[in-house]
């Protein structure tokens, strides 16, 4: 149908147009051609089953849409049993639904805080019960009046030797656990976080197992207080989850029901602590908040996918002359706004799969009692935490905006898309305080170069992803030598750049805190530069593991070409947004800035023919994206049409409560009129 300007053929054209192999491009963003096999396999198994069906989802009530969700968890828990299907191909399924729910927290913290915190006797009497959903599990650490304080708890789990037994209770009422997904109506048991009191004395926060619901009618067990927090932003959305409240009324478990790999209350209740570090207490979040980053690349990329789509099919006024009306995606101030994201998806996607290689890599050295690399994994996951999924929120409402007044609509997709998204910046560590913790690492090392900078090429050196810090003496006075344009295209250009930049800014905090009363002091007054230096910290690590990207083989014509430019994209356009810190560091001149500025403008033109194709493969069935605006074939118009009809206000042509309230005050003003 091409009526009306809905033009599906177009998308057909755009794609003719594309300069690289899709397959190719489909297999470098998924990491392997097996990958790409299995998520498509995944994707339309899940597509083409009614069950799973979401179109009406925002229109759905909140105790709809609940039980909705536990239809869909049970559904795919059953097709993951009769199809036997692996732990990577259940994984996918289960993303592919895409409805938050309880099952998320039984899978993404209650078995991970069981695997890396429980004593193997314990792992093998609670995982093999979790696999086989015998129990539901979430992770209660939040409470009402503390989050991100978490040896602010209060939740006591005090050792009563004589019944060989804890005593879980909740002292206050902001002592409440508040916010724990599938805590509020699914969970059978939690993971709960609370303050150890054994002998009389308070060792702090542990990780206790607690059944909180009876496994024959499901009814909360003796002194146990259990609800839902009530309805969070959006239609839709993040409602799917029951976000629950606990309250422990001095509720008695057996002693080896505390998580006992990094520390013991013995019978006797004397407390022993192992050799390992108190800090991995905090693993479960270390390893969500990596899955976090994988998982920004999905939401950016769908947003993008839309975004892209329907900016090829939308058409806006015509050439002076009367001519056709032109494509927005070929407005310019829709490329500088849209691309720049286009490319971020991309370089998420790379840093994701690095921070994955470097997660497995830390837990190897866990395992075998190296505990090294600890503070780079907190440092790593807490700042692309951070700086990922803030970028992804903005870009998600800028595809919103990008997409018009069709954005709006709930069947764009869009607001669902955000509303479930933008938690992502406050739950496994609001943004801010992550970002505080990258600063810590980065004012501590600025402090020890600066002291040590005469002997620093004896000195220990910084490594991993702070080793470039190491390279201070060159990097402090350093100049850029771009002279054109095209010099930006250079990887190492833009390298030297961007840790200048980031060294730069955290030896600025690091000089003005020694000059405050107290490091206290400084730190706290700093906190606002501290942060900026660890936004710039952390998209240098972006930047250059996706120019190591490029240094890999990448099979497929055209395919390297084409994320070499999406490299440079989201490099210069990070540069142009924070013009202000490269300036004001001295690490390039004004010139060498507009050079960038007028290189980005080129790279948009030469991205233009590629963009539907790109976007293609990231390789979304139209289920997964939910979106009548970024359907596979751009029909979108008769699509947006049908999708209107299916408001329950369009249930009956006359509206409800016409009778009570439009008629009178019709029929009063016609009385008034006459009068
Ligand atoms: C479809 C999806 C599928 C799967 C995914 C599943 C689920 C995800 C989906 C949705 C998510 C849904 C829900 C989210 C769940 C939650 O939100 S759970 C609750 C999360 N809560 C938080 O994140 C709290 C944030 N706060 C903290 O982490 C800490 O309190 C703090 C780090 C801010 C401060 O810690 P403190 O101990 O108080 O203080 P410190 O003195 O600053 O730190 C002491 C030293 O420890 C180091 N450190 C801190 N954290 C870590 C860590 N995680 N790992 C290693 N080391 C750590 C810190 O650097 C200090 O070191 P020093 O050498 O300086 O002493
Ligand atoms: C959708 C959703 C799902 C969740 N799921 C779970 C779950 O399953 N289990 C669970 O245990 N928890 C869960 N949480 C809770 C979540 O982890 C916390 O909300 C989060 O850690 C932030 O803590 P807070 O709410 O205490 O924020 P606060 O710390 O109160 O933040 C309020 C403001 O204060 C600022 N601030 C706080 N501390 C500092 C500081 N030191 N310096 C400067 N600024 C600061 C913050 O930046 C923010 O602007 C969930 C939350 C949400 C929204």
């Amino acid at each position: 149908m091409a009526d009306g300007g809905g033009e599906p053929d177009q998308l057909a054209g755009e794609r003719a147009t594309a300069q690289f192999d899709v397959d190719g491009m489909k297999v470098a963003w998924a990491g392997s051609r097996h990958a790409v096999e299995v998520a498509d396999r995944m994707a339309r198994l899940v597509a083409s089953d009614p069950v799973f069906r979401k179109d009406t989802r925002t229109m759905l009530s909140r105790k709809e849409l609940f039980k909705d969700t536990l239809k869909k968890a049970a559904h795919a828990w059953k097709r993951i049993v009769e199809l036997r299907l692996t732990e990577e191909e259940a994984n996918l399924l289960r993303l592919y639904v895409d409805q938050p729910g309880y099952v998320d927290l039984h899978w993404g913290m209650f078995v991970p805080a069981i695997k890396g915190q429980g004593t193997e006797e314990q792992q093998k009497k609670w995982l093999p019960m979790a696999y086989k959903f015998q129990i539901i599990g979430c992770y209660a650490q939040t409470e009402l009046g503390h989050g991100s304080n978490v040896q602010g708890l209060e939740t006591t789990a005090t050792f009563d030797p004589s019944a060989d037994e804890f005593v879980m209770h909740s002292p206050t009422l902001t002592s409440s656990k508040w916010w724990p997904g599938g805590l509020g109506k699914a969970s059978t048991h939690a993971v709960v976080y609370a303050r150890l009191i054994t002998e009389g004395k308070d060792y702090g926060i542990h990780g206790f197992i607690v059944q909180l619901r009876s496994l024959d009618d499901h009814s909360p067990l003796p002194g146990v207080t259990l609800g839902d927090i009530g309805g969070k932003f959006g239609s839709g959305a993040y409602n799917s989850m029951d976000n629950g409240v606990l309250r422990f009324d001095h509720v008695r478990i057996p002693r080896d029901q505390m998580l006992m790999r990094l520390s013991q209350v013995t019978r006797e209740g004397k407390y022993v602590h192992s050799d390992v570090p108190k800090q991995l207490l905090y693993g479960t979040m270390v390893y969500v908040r990596q899955t976090i980053v994988a998982d920004a690349s999905k939401a950016l990329s769908r947003a993008v996918c839309i975004a892209v789509r329907y900016s090829a099919i939308r058409k806006q006024f015509g050439s002076q002359d009367g001519g056709p009306e032109t494509q927005v995606l070929n407005y310019k101030t829709q490329q500088s706004r849209l691309f720049p994201l286009l490319a971020s998806a991309y370089a998420y996607r790379f840093v994701g799969q690095w921070l994955k290689w470097l997660y497995t890599d830390v837990t190897q050295k866990l395992e075998a009692k190296d505990y090294s690399t600890l503070p780079e994994a907190h440092a790593c996951t807490a700042g692309l935490k951070s700086v990922t999924t803030s970028a992804t929120a903005d870009a998600i409402e800028e595809c919103r905006k990008l997409c018009g007044g069709h954005g709006y609509l709930n069947s764009s997709g869009l607001p669902e898309l955000f509303a479930v998204y933008v938690p992502a910046c406050t739950y496994e560590g609001d943004n801010v305080v992550l970002l505080l913790q990258v600063s810590v690492v980065l004012h501590l090392v600025a402090r020890f170069l600066m002291k040590t900078v005469a002997q620093v090429a004896t000195g220990k050196q910084p490594v991993g992803t702070i080793a470039y810090m190491g390279n201070i003496q060159h990097l402090m006075q350093c100049k850029s030598a771009v002279n054109t344009a095209e010099d930006w295209l250079n990887p190492a250009a833009i390298k030297e750049v961007f840790e200048a930049r980031a060294l730069r800014m955290a030896v600025n905090c690091a000089q003005n805190i020694s000059k405050a009363p107290s490091q206290e002091e400084g730190f706290s007054e700093l906190s606002p530069d501290l942060l900026e230096a660890a936004v710039a910290h952390v998209q240098l690590i972006i930047v250059t593991k996706f120019i190591e990207k490029l240094q890999e083989d990448i099979p497929g014509p055209g395919v390297k070409e084409q994320l070499q430019k999406l490299c440079s994209i989201y490099a210069l356009h990070l540069l142009h947004k924070h013009l202000g810190d490269f300036l004001s560091t001295g690490c390039i001149t004004a010139r060498q800035g507009a050079l960038a500025n007028e290189l980005l403008g080129k790279l948009y033109a030469q991205v233009r023919p590629n963009a539907v194709a790109l976007v293609d493969a990231f390789d979304y069935t139209d289920h997964y994206l939910g979106s009548v605006l970024g359907r596979y074939d751009g029909d979108v118009y008769p699509a947006l049409y049908e999708e209107a009809w299916k408001d329950p206000l369009n249930e009956t042509v006359v509206p409800d409560g016409y009778q009570e309230h439009l008629r009178p005050l019709l029929k009063q003003q016609l009385k008034l009129s006459r009068l």
